[in-house]
């Protein structure tokens, strides 16, 4: 689902051994959908691990009193995966609010309670871009931008945090098409409106590569919480392999073409 936090207690310190008890707050718009995720969580976890809780990460006033009721309930946020996201076209501005408002929003919330300057205890966000966060997706343009801009904002973000001492890596994956119900909207006039006639080449992209599976993206996303020498960091994964993804340090440094101006 839409938004994911973790909290870890520490329970027990032995000899060098550490354990973490890890709980799970998942936070989306779609309630029958939490409740059948928080369900079968609880058959393989316990009923007491894992908590849904109902919220439009386009919401201020939701957003903020879920994450006050996650601190009140689990007593810290440990790792934020911001993963709301959706594909529609005719409303691109709906589009923009949740993909790339909602990753802004969730960053800055779980941030006042994860920063070391608030007594947080830091930790990690991983924000959920896309491939189409580095290169166009032709049949969806505002998709693209939304994506584009979590990976520049997330970049930023990391930076800030460092300079800032926050304690809180910010990384940011870039997955290829996953089997999710996402893909489904793409059959769909109604999410693709006039770039409808394109969806052909995203089908194709399809066929020639095929679609990752999601416990993939879900190893990927464990890579960036767990490597503390990760910040600013972008994974990016395809059915061939999951590899960093390396910006030039400084803008002025990407390859360039002189052009004149006169
Ligand atoms: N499926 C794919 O091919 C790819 C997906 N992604 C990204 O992965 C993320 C997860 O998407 P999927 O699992 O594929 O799609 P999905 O449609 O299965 O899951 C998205 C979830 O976000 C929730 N959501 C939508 N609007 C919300 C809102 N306003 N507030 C709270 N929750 C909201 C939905 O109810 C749904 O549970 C998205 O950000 C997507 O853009 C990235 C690359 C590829
Ligand atoms: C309907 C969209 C469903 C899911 C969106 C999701 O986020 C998946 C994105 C997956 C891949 C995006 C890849 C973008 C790759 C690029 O670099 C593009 O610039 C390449 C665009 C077209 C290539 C056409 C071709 O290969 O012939």
């Amino acid at each position: 689902p839409g938004t994911r936090f973790k909290t870890l207690t520490l329970t027990q310190a032995v000899d060098g051994l550490v354990v973490f008890l890890l709980f799970v707050a998942l936070i989306d718009v779609n309630k029958s959908l939490g409740d059948e995720l928080k369900s079968t969580l609880d058959q393989e976890y316990g009923r007491d691990r894992t908590e849904f809780y109902l919220a439009d990460v386009t919401s201020e006033e939701d957003f903020k009193g879920v994450l006050e009721k996650i601190v009140k309930t689990f007593g810290r946020i440990d790792i934020l995966c911001n993963n709301a996201g959706i594909i529609n076209e005719k409303h691109w501005e709906k589009t923009i609010a949740i993909n790339l408002g909602g990753v802004v929003r969730g960053t800055y919330l779980a941030l006042e309670h994860m920063k070391k300057e608030n007594g947080g205890n830091g930790g990690v966000i991983v924000n959920i871009s896309s491939m189409a966060g580095l290169g166009p997706l032709p049949m969806a343009p505002i998709y693209t931008a939304t994506k584009h801009g979590v990976v520049g904002f997330s970049r930023a973000m990391a930076a800030v945090s460092k300079l800032a001492n926050y304690g809180v890596r910010i990384n940011i994956l870039c997955p290829w098409f996953v089997k999710t119900n996402l893909l489904s909207t793409m059959n769909s006039e109604k999410h693709i409106g006039s770039f409808f006639p394109l969806k052909g080449i995203a089908e194709t992209m399809m066929q020639n590569r095929g679609c990752l599976e999601a416990d993939v993206v879900a190893k990927a996303f464990l890579v960036l919480v767990k490597d503390e020498s990760k910040n600013g960091d972008v994974l990016m994964i395809d059915p061939d392999e999951a590899v960093f993804v390396s910006f030039p340090e400084r803008a002025q440094d990407f390859s360039t073409t002189p052009v004149s101006l006169e």
